[in-house]
């Protein structure tokens, strides 16, 4: 995008920012079919990036191309994070930069507490940290300069992030 590499820190300067430590407990996979239980949905991020760690029991996927439906896994690679852009970045950028749907879904097996039966089959544990980085709650955001010109107007009003996570938690809690 061209920009300066520390555009976004002022934007940033109150570390509003969230680590969240997740364990999701091993599951029936008949459950998990049934849908009576599930990990998480498919859902994307409010903020402007998230760092993700996982482990390596596997379930992660995400949205690949945006809109198409299609999922495809995203396996833990040893020493490396998920980067997942948020909506917020994508409303920043006036829509250049996508914001990744993702889920968690059934992982694999783990046979050892299955004890083989198929009836019983239950899913691996899985833990994950993801590290959501939020814009300052005062910061008013309107499309980056360059993200827009005549032939590409501007998508959106400008807001404060603070008003647009309230807003997205509102109508999701
Ligand atoms: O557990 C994961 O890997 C994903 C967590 C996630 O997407 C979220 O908490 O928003
Ligand atoms: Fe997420």
């Amino acid at each position: 995008m061209n920009l300066p590499e520390e555009f976004f820190l002022p934007y940033h300067s109150q570390s509003d920012n969230q680590l969240r430590l997740l364990h999701y407990p091993p599951t029936s996979q008949q459950d998990l079919k049934e849908g009576k239980t599930e990990r998480i949905g498919a859902h994307s991020d409010f903020g402007t990036i998230t760092m993700l760690l996982q482990d390596s029991c596997g379930g992660l996927q995400v949205e690949c191309p945006r809109g198409s439906g299609i999922f495809v896994d995203a396996p833990c690679i040893p020493g490396s994070l998920v980067i997942n852009t948020g909506d917020l970045l994508m409303r920043w950028s006036n829509d250049q930069l996508k914001s990744t749907l993702h889920r968690v879904c059934a992982p694999p097996v783990d046979h050892d507490a299955s004890k083989g039966s198929q009836d019983n089959c239950i899913s691996k544990v899985r833990y994950s940290v993801p590290f959501f980085i939020q814009a300052n709650p005062s910061s008013l955001i309107e499309a980056i300069p360059g993200t827009f010109d005549r032939n590409h107007p501007k998508k959106y009003e400008p807001i404060y992030a603070g008003d647009y996570i309230d807003m997205r938690m509102n109508s999701t809690y």
